[in-house]
């Protein structure tokens, strides 16, 4: 069975599930305020990059199931479901999440809607936050809309959007109270496709739903973030961080997924959503969560000044007037996402440090070029490498993951490469004659005090 749904908000979340709701069969109509990506949509195109989007887009388009707005007139007529996935960014250096967007919306909805409606929440929020968003809707529906809110986060990757939204490892959603029962059939509706390929589905309360999202992305961080405090014990003892990592995983409980030590984690998505916990875990008086993910993130941040070190020492000492070339700008392959990149982070650092630094991304190049006028862009990798004296491997596209020595040989004035997303082989490289190096594998044989100042070049860790 089809059902009418509307999807506000069309960036990397919404128009993803706006693609998919209908890829499922539904009528969609998506709502966004800004009219230059409702235009690129209409005509079946991404306002981004993102793998067989554009694909899903044109064929519902074509069938008459996907419609774009820039006005929410129709929203009030379209039907009785409506998903909210506008952003939540950070407001405040302490975490604080902007929350005006999902007001906004709420708004907007509420004072359109006039027959019993379900609004389903897939924006990240803090916990508590659909708790107060009921109380809004009651001040400004009128009686006949009866607007049921519920909480549906969603767990999409960027670069996997649409075969997450379309095969997701679970569905959660939160309702005020069990007599909710509407949210929870129309939600069925929905997601009958995937119920009935028994896809699991937990019905649970507004915070227990809210606070799996921030959970599972803190989660990931602090995966992400133990690996990486590895790799700087493996750097000080001599061991491989990469060989652990494929250890730990066989174990499944373990698990080698979000085990990939090197810069750390960025995006739209893990750093925000870990500082909104924090931020949370301390308004709650829970120190406990909020120490843990405090360390996590600051072992995040080591990662990218310790690839920084790692950059200078491959230009022997010093970046200033060296020529550097970074591969990769997006904060992960198969993306244009450049919020919160690691890769530019350490490119703009070494900038700043007095480097002539060159960028190459197969897809970010525009998002990087406005975002950060005064790094240099090539067109090609080789572009970007000629007469570097450091290769910076900062994102782990797969054509960089593939690189040989030899195909830059030719172009480069040093032969040191810094593997900052351990995805090269370093027998490889340095079996052609070249500086490998990269976090957690550098098979450090020097003395105590060296290593430590290698793992900590800071000295943050042992002032
Ligand atoms: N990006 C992801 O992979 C992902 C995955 C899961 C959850 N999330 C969460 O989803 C939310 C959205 O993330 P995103 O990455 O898509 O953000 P985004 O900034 O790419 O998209 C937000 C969109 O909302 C639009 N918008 C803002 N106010 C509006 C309004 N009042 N009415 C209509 N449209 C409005 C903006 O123009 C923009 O297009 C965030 O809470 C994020 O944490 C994101
Ligand atoms: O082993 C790993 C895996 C990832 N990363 C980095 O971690 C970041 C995040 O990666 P990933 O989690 O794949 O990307 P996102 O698309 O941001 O997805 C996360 O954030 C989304 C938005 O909340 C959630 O929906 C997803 O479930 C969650 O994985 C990137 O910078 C990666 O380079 C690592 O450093 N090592």
């Amino acid at each position: 069975m089809s059902a009418r749904v509307t999807v506000v908000g069309t960036g990397y979340l919404g128009a993803t599930h706006a693609a998919c709701m209908a890829e499922l069969g539904h009528d969609v109509l998506a709502v966004d305020t800004d009219p230059s990506k409702i235009n690129l949509l209409r005509t079946g195109r991404a306002p981004f990059f993102e793998p067989h989007l554009d694909e899903v887009l044109q064929r519902n388009i074509a069938a008459g199931r996907l419609h774009f707005s820039t006005s929410y007139d129709a929203v009030g007529t379209w039907g009785a479901i409506h998903f909210i996935c506008v952003g939540t960014p950070q407001l405040d250096p302490l975490g604080t999440s902007d929350l005006s967007q999902i007001r906004a919306t709420i708004d907007a909805l509420s004072a359109r809607i006039t027959v019993p409606s379900v609004i389903l929440g897939k924006s990240t929020v803090p916990v508590g936050t659909a708790r107060h968003l009921i109380e809004r809707i009651k001040d400004t529906a009128s009686a006949e809309a009866d607007i049921e809110l519920a909480w549906n986060p969603e767990f999409l990757r960027e670069g996997h959007a649409v075969r997450d939204t379309l095969s997701p490892t679970r569905i959660v959603l939160g309702t005020e109270n069990r007599t909710n029962i509407r949210a929870e059939r129309l939600a069925r509706t929905i997601y009958r496709l995937l119920l009935a390929r028994q896809i699991p589905m937990v019905v649970t309360d507004l915070e227990t739903a809210e606070l799996t999202k921030t959970a599972a992305n803190s989660f990931l961080a602090t995966k992400i973030s133990f690996i990486n405090a590895m790799a700087e014990l493996c750097d000080a003892a001599g061991a491989d961080v990469s060989v652990l990592a494929d250890a730990l995983g066989y174990d499944p409980r373990i698990g080698r997924m979000h085990l990939g030590a090197g810069l750390g984690y960025g995006g739209g998505c893990l750093p925000k959503d870990l500082h909104a916990l924090v931020a949370k875990a301390d308004e709650l008086g829970i120190v406990s969560i909020a120490r843990l993910l405090h360390d996590v993130e600051q072992i995040n941040l080591r990662a990218r000044a310790r690839t920084t070190h790692l950059a200078i020492a491959a230009c022997g000492g010093t970046s200033r007037d060296r020529s550097i070339a970074v591969l990769g700008a997006a904060f992960k392959p198969g993306t244009d996402d450049i919020r919160n990149s690691p890769a530019l982070d350490v490119a703009e650092d070494l900038r700043r440090l007095g480097a002539t630094v060159t960028v190459f991304d197969p897809q970010a190049m525009s998002k990087s070029r406005n975002a950060f006028p005064e790094l240099k862009y090539a067109r090609s990798t080789a572009l970007a490498c000629r007469n570097a004296d450091a290769i910076l491997v900062l994102t782990d596209w797969p054509e960089f993951s593939a690189m040989l020595p030899g195909d830059l040989e030719a172009v480069v004035r040093g032969k040191a490469i810094v593997d900052g997303r351990n995805c090269l082989d370093p027998l490889t490289w340095r079996a052609a004659g070249w500086s490998y190096s990269a976090l957690g594998r550098m098979g450090f044989s020097g003395s105590t005090a060296e290593r430590r100042a290698h793992a900590d070049p800071d000295g943050a860790l042992n002032p």
